[in-house]
């Protein structure tokens, strides 16, 4: 069955969201006058070589989320990813996009869906559409499934895949080292990166209040580079409370995802994180997913182990059919 277009829902302006997509009231938004708070996810520069490892180890151990500034891509080609992006899900016909529909059917199939999980009618549905881009390794990239228009488009997207891959590649070396590893540690275990890149259209929704555009979860892989547009609605959970990531148009955020969580045995935790929706203003991100093939081993780096070895597509199995409900499938792994 054809999943529902969050976007053409959201066109036909009603006054309330259709019940599939109403929030339990634990896991609602809170009132956003009801936190006042002090903590803010912390933003590093990557330039300033002074403290870099501390800072690094404090963010990822307290938060494993944090942004990153003078990380060496273009800002333009951030703007240009967020242009493109922003103009297939506003600038394309409908007809058009349904053009390159994912397969349903199939988890994080390449093309442009709605839901992240597989049918069931339990699930409260994302307020969200998204575009999935398999990017690599190169032999799983294939740019003439990507959208056509404009006219650099696909360019735009290999160039920041590119980019992206070095970065994630930097950062696991800066989060290897920070834990008194060797620099190529975590990547090695890993493997070579199957890289994903998602772009998240979040349509204007009448009740934020009882919504989400996308619920509360951690990453499968190893490392997610996150940029958003300047309307927010990205939080993640720390110390009990959700704390927003402020949108910084220079900035990438730097999510650790499960497999990380794993290989540093638990001593940095992957990030539970989440988005808003807005009542008046579409909301637009694209996050870069770097993940192990699914043959691979994971294992921690450190012993006595404190989680269980996984294949990481067994892993990524589970998620899919059990649904993510925050981080319990990293969890079950735990020894
Ligand atoms: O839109 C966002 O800010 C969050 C996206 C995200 O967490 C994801 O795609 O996994
Ligand atoms: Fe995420």
């Amino acid at each position: 069955m054809e999943a529902q277009r969050v976007q053409l829902l959201a066109e036909k302006g009603e006054i309330t969201v259709p019940s599939q997509y109403i929030q339990p009231p634990d896991t609602r938004p809170q009132n956003p006058n009801a936190n006042v708070k002090e903590a803010e996810v912390p933003v590093i520069d990557l330039s300033s070589r002074s403290n870099l490892l501390e800072k690094m180890k404090k963010a990822c151990k307290e938060w494993g989320a944090f942004q990153v500034i003078n990380h060496k891509v273009p800002i333009c080609l951030l703007d240009d990813m967020r242009r493109v992006g922003r103009n297939f899900f506003e600038g394309c016909e409908m007809e058009e996009k349904l053009r390159y529909s994912c397969d349903s059917s199939s988890p994080a199939s390449e093309g442009y869906g709605s839901r992240m999980l597989v049918e069931s009618n339990e699930t409260v549905l994302d307020w969200r559409d998204y575009f999935d881009h398999h990017t690599l390794p190169l032999s799983r990239r294939d740019p003439s499934h990507w959208p056509e228009s404009p006219a650099d488009y696909r360019k735009v997207v290999a160039e920041y895949s590119d980019h992206m891959k070095s970065l994630a590649q930097e950062l696991l070396g800066l989060v290897s080292e920070s834990l008194g590893l060797t620099c190529q540690c975590i990547e090695n275990i890993v493997g070579d990166f199957y890289q994903n890149i998602t772009i998240s259209y979040y349509p204007p929704c009448p009740q934020p209040e009882l919504t989400l555009g996308l619920q509360s979860h951690s990453d499968m892989g190893a490392i997610t580079l996150l940029i958003q547009d300047d309307v927010g609605g990205l939080e993640v959970f720390n110390n009990e409370e959700w704390v927003t990531v402020k949108p910084m148009s220079n900035a990438i955020c730097v999510i650790l995802a499960d497999q990380t969580e794993i290989i540093t045995n638990g001593e940095y935790r992957s990030a539970q994180h989440r988005a808003l929706t807005n009542a008046k203003r579409s909301r637009l991100s694209v996050a870069t997913f770097h993940d192990p093939a699914k043959a691979r081993q994971i294992s921690p780096a450190f012993h006595p182990p404190r989680y269980r070895p996984v294949i990481y597509g067994d892993y990524v199995s589970s998620w899919y059919t059990k649904g993510p409900e925050g981080k319990r499938n990293l969890d079950a792994l735990l020894i």
